[in-house]
């Protein structure tokens, strides 16, 4: 059983479309980041997960059933980007009311607030709350009832690096016991290591989706290759002349050689390094989650939203 399936999902505010035939689905023990450009319609296929919304073309269904239905809806979890708790109340009261809302056992609130790194505070008022300690209180609400499908908007804004760390780590282990967890990140380079898929919008069309490596190979995006020369930075030109390759493809940058390849002749060219004699070191950098999403995006920035860089 899928945690969700969207399939030719369309959805529209007012007149213009938000998103447009939108095929997307998460298996359980999956953690898929959701990225795209600000108003690329990342909230809004979430409110649509949520039953918030209907869409006017399509199907959405979640966990087997129907989104919206409440015997569904209390196995989500959800962190909103911008979390909001009343001031007056203590973490561990607006916890205990989340969970009674939820129907989640009580005697999870003080576990969850400790888990978030919140065991200490759990007493004093929200108004005296830090934005990350506010961020913390938001991620364990997400986390009541042990949820099957959670899906989390920005869940590392405010929080320090080693918070952000303890939240990565945690999410491993809950994808690891069966949970689906949908990451919505603007941070690629800090959610990059945690995911299985990526799912790339824009301009509520999905650009693409898959894993880091079926990604990089829809893009046809070359691996770098930097070789540091066994003989001193003289020799980097013979290097360049053993291995055949030419000025267009290489270029002598801080006294190493760097090289751009087709995936698919990655190994071959290495081959060809070693075969030189003169390679005292050689790195590999493939393309990042944040060239990937460049690719797709394209390099439009503001013009995304209607503005003008
Ligand atoms: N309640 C609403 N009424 C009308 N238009 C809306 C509404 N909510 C969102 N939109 C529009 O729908 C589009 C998608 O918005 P959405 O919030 O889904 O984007 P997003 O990808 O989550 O963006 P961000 O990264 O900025 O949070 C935007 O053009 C936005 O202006």
């Amino acid at each position: 059983m899928s945690c969700f399936r969207l399939e030719n999902v369309s959805y529209r505010y007012s007149k213009s479309p938000v998103l447009t035939g939108i095929d997307l689905s998460l298996e359980p023990g999956e953690i898929l980041g959701l990225f795209g450009h600000n108003g690329a319609g990342k909230t809004t296929s979430i409110k649509l997960i949520l039953g918030l919304m209907t869409p006017q073309q399509g199907t959405v269904s979640v966990l087997g059933g129907q989104a919206g239905d409440p015997e569904v809806s209390q196995h989500i979890g959800y962190l909103p980007e911008n979390v909001m708790f009343y001031p007056q109340l203590t973490g561990r009261e607006i916890l205990t009311h989340f969970a009674r809302l939820k129907g989640a056992p009580l005697s999870q609130v003080p576990t969850l607030l400790e888990q978030v790194g919140l065991g200490d505070a759990m007493a004093a008022r929200v108004k005296t709350y830090s934005k990350g300690m506010r961020q913390r209180l938001g991620l364990a609400q997400a986390l009541l009832g042990k949820p099957k499908l959670l899906m989390l908007d920005e869940p590392t804004v405010g929080l320090d690096p080693v918070a952000t760390a303890d939240l990565y780590r945690l999410l491993r282990r809950l994808r690891d016991e069966g949970t689906g967890i949908v990451l919505c990140s603007h941070v690629l380079p800090g959610v990059e290591p945690y995911i299985d898929r990526a799912a790339i919008l824009t301009e509520g069309m999905l650009k693409a989706a898959g894993n880091l490596s079926a990604l990089r190979r829809q893009a046809s995006m070359p691996v770098t290759l930097t070789v540091a020369p066994a003989n001193g930075d003289g020799h980097l030109a013979s290097v360049a002349e053993a291995a055949g390759l030419s000025a267009s493809t290489s270029v002598m940058e801080n006294g190493s050689l760097r090289i751009e390849v087709p995936a698919d002749s990655k190994m071959a060219m290495i081959r060809r390094l070693l075969a030189t004699g003169e390679v005292r070191d050689l790195g590999v950098v493939e393309p990042t989650l944040e060239d990937i999403y460049v690719h797709f995006i394209g390099s439009g920035g503001l013009a995304h939203r209607g503005g003008a860089l």
